[in-house]
């Protein structure tokens, strides 16, 4: 990581541990004023382990936090709480307290030393309310709302500290799909309009890839790699961090295929265009085993179809078919008992499928046309 100019945040060889044994050694991290960060890694790797030293929760084993470059030790509590704020997992304890007094604490870095807040303080609970669409719930005892609600109300305090920069262990993982949409969506516009920095940890590697500037790939055998998504989110990167040995990850589309099912391929798919990506799946969950052609190899559906097909017939990306790819999908069909045909219509480039097709049926084999679950299925059973 060369550093041109200086980062906002960073750390300088930094250890971290438990008991004066570190877990991960010789962390450097930085981000520019503005930027996003995000921590990936398997369970019990360590993020949450770095970002309690970064929040100052735990002291280094080694090496030091710098924030605009100074040590963060260096700052009072209540200049520290100024700069940064942190939306933790771990439950906080409020005893009859509403949503909006939780709110309220996140001012507390700027009350008097009564913590009477003032309209001005009040204006930015609400406002900080509304971002994180709470206001309705605003009134509601803290310990009676769901996990998702709390952890958004959880974002509001953070919110309203007005920080420069604020640190989230795993912010969306009790929110819904539109609910974690929406979190990050304010995270991003806190960093792009307000310039607020943004450390979090993310389980969702796929929205991490959305949002981050730079990414922190913390490994279970205390690898460390450090980078912008397009250098981490490759999948060979991904399946190692990950250590994924049955089933595969998509980094292009963020999506997750389970194993591969090997075997001789009594089916034969004619996919293309996306059309061939749902029956590659039930195919896989009724455990039979497929090759498909012939595919584009910039066609949506290719990483997916080699992800689950015992044989891809490809073709170069933007090529007319050749008659060598419809000789090497003929053997396949030959092999075959059933062709599926996905529904992909016919255009110049894929003109050579009417062809494989008309060899099917001239072979044969048993057509099927968009097949639904009870053909696969009984597919399934026939070839044992
Ligand atoms: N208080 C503690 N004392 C000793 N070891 C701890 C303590 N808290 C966590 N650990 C250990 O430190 C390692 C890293 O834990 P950490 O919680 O940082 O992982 P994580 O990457 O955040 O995991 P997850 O994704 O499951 O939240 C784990 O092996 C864990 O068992």
């Amino acid at each position: 990581m060369e550093e041109e100019k200086e980062f906002y945040f960073k750390t300088q060889n930094l250890s971290v541990g438990y008991n004066r044994k570190p877990i991960l050694e010789n962390i450097s991290l930085g981000v520019y004023k503005g930027q996003i960060l995000t921590l990936i890694g398997p369970n019990g790797s360590g993020k949450s382990t770095i970002l309690k030293n970064l929040i100052r929760e735990m002291s280094p084993l080694g090496g030091v936090v710098v924030l605009e470059g100074k040590d963060i030790n260096n700052y009072s509590s209540k200049n520290f709480a100024k700069q940064m704020s942190v939306v933790l997992t771990e439950k906080v304890k409020t005893e009859l307290l509403t949503c909006r007094d939780v709110v309220a604490m996140g001012r507390y870095p700027y009350t008097n030393y009564f913590g009477k807040l003032t309209p001005e303080d009040e204006r930015i609970v609400d406002e900080s309310l509304e971002s994180v669409a709470a206001l309705d719930i605003a009134e509601k005892d803290f310990s009676q709302i769901s996990d998702g609600q709390r952890q958004r109300i959880m974002l509001a305090r953070a919110i309203c500290q007005k920080p420069q920069i604020i640190v989230l262990d795993e912010p969306t993982s009790f929110l819904d799909i539109r609910h974690k949409i929406e979190l990050l969506d304010i995270l991003q516009n806190m960093a792009v309009k307000e310039n607020v920095t943004v450390v979090l940890s993310l389980h969702e590697i796929e929205l991490a890839n959305r949002i981050s500037d730079w990414v922190m790939c913390v490994r279970a055998d205390g690898k460390i790699l450090y980078g912008t998504p397009d250098e981490i989110f490759k999948d060979e990167i991904i399946r190692e961090l990950y250590d994924i040995k049955n089933g595969s990850y998509n980094c292009l589309y963020g999506s997750t295929e389970l194993e591969k099912k090997t075997g001789t391929p009594k089916v034969f798919v004619a996919g293309g265009g996306g059309f061939g990506v749902s029956v590659y799946r039930r195919l896989q969950h009724f455990e039979i085993p497929f090759s498909a052609g012939i595919i584009a190899q910039n066609d949506c559906e290719y990483t997916i179809a080699e992800s689950l097909a015992v044989k891809v017939i490809s073709e170069k990306p933007f090529e007319i078919f050749s008659d060598k790819s419809l000789e090497m999908a003929k053997k396949y069909v030959d092999i075959a008992d059933y062709y599926i045909d996905a529904g992909c219509p016919y255009g110049i480039v894929n003109e050579k499928m009417k062809e494989l097709r008309q060899y099917a049926l001239k072979n044969n084999k048993i057509i099927l046309d968009k097949p639904d679950d009870y053909n696969l299925r009984q597919i399934g059973e026939n070839i044992g």
